[in-house]
């Protein structure tokens, strides 16, 4: 295993910020943890780039104590944290600089890892980092933490507030450097770039709600699954949700999730009731569940 922890515990005093916390990742996976804003994801990333001591449990990265090998280990990581740690008074090349220095190499001893990334900011090489779009940024930010040929790469949050195209240039990139033989550990509140993982860990409120590849992750949800509209959402929402039958009803983009205690539950019946209530151009459909809905399942399953 590349990383490899157990049953972690960190409070920040009353906050129980991680509550036992498990999980392997396999060298060369590209694994993403996933979940909401406060789930933990910053806690846990922390403690494996060895910047925070669990309370409880321990954790190895390529065999490395996280605490007791703290210094060997550092060398092995390449981290991103969420808010990029550039120098905005650095310009592009004095950053990469750096960090190259900090870990005792040079931008050419491993320009080859870097150059696909670099090259895309090697022409903004003079500019201070703190003028640099996002996008740039970012690119930077990923630049730095792989200047040292780190075996593990860990990254918090590397795509929130990024734009749609710079994402999915983001993800490719992270595939190309999977491909070179690092493994990938990345967290993410867009449940939509699970499916870009090989692996996910769902976290929410200090615990891992399931880990599985995404595929098994969305076969796992039990239920079938409605898409529901009509002209008035809102009231649509409260209707379903007074129905004795319904199961769980969440807003998701321009339709309603539902799911029914009674799985024979037909959609002529759910017609009726809404119609009867006074709903126009009522739809429903069948659809197929996404991360979005095991999660939300899952979230549920656990507050009860
Ligand atoms: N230094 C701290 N002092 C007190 N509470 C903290 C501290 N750091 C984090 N927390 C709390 O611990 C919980 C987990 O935070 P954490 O940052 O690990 O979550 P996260 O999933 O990374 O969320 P975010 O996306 O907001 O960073 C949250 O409730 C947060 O408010």
């Amino acid at each position: 295993m590349m990383i490899s922890v157990g049953n972690i515990e960190k409070s920040y005093g009353e906050v129980k910020a991680l509550r036992g916390v498990s999980l392997e990742v396999k060298e060369g996976e590209l694994f993403g943890l996933i979940g909401p804003d406060g789930a933990g994801k910053t806690s846990l990333i922390r403690i494996l780039v060895t910047l925070l001591k669990p309370d409880v449990g321990s954790a190895t990265v390529n065999e490395l104590d996280v605490v007791k090998d703290f210094r060997k280990l550092r060398n092995q990581i390449g981290y991103m944290p969420g808010r990029f740690s550039l120098y905005p008074d650095l310009t592009v090349e004095e950053n990469m600089t750096f960090f190259a220095t900090v870990f005792g190499t040079t931008i050419e001893e491993n320009y080859h890892l870097v150059k696909d990334i670099y090259q895309q900011i090697e022409p903004f090489k003079e500019r201070l980092a703190g003028r640099l779009s996002g996008g740039m940024k970012q690119k930077l930010a990923l630049s730095c933490a792989l200047i040292h040929a780190p075996k593990v790469l860990v990254l918090d949050e590397p795509t929130t507030g990024v734009d749609a195209v710079s994402r999915k240039e983001f993800w490719e990139m992270l595939k190309r450097l999977q491909k070179m033989g690092i493994t990938i550990l990345v967290s993410t509140p867009y449940m939509d770039e699970a499916n870009l993982c090989d692996r996910v860990a769902l976290i929410q409120d200090g615990k891992i709600l399931t880990i599985d590849t995404p595929e098994k992750v969305t076969q796992s949800f039990g239920h079938k699954l409605w898409a529901i509209r009509s002209d008035n959402m809102y009231l649509c929402i409260r209707h379903l949700r007074e129905h004795s039958e319904s199961d769980s009803v969440f807003a998701f983009g321009e339709y309603l999730h539902v799911t029914w205690k009674d799985q024979d539950m037909q959609a002529d019946e759910m017609e009726k009731y809404l119609s009867d209530l006074g709903h126009t151009n009522v739809e429903v459909k069948r659809t197929e569940p996404g991360i979005e809905d095991v999660f939300m399942d899952l979230m549920q399953k656990h507050d009860n």
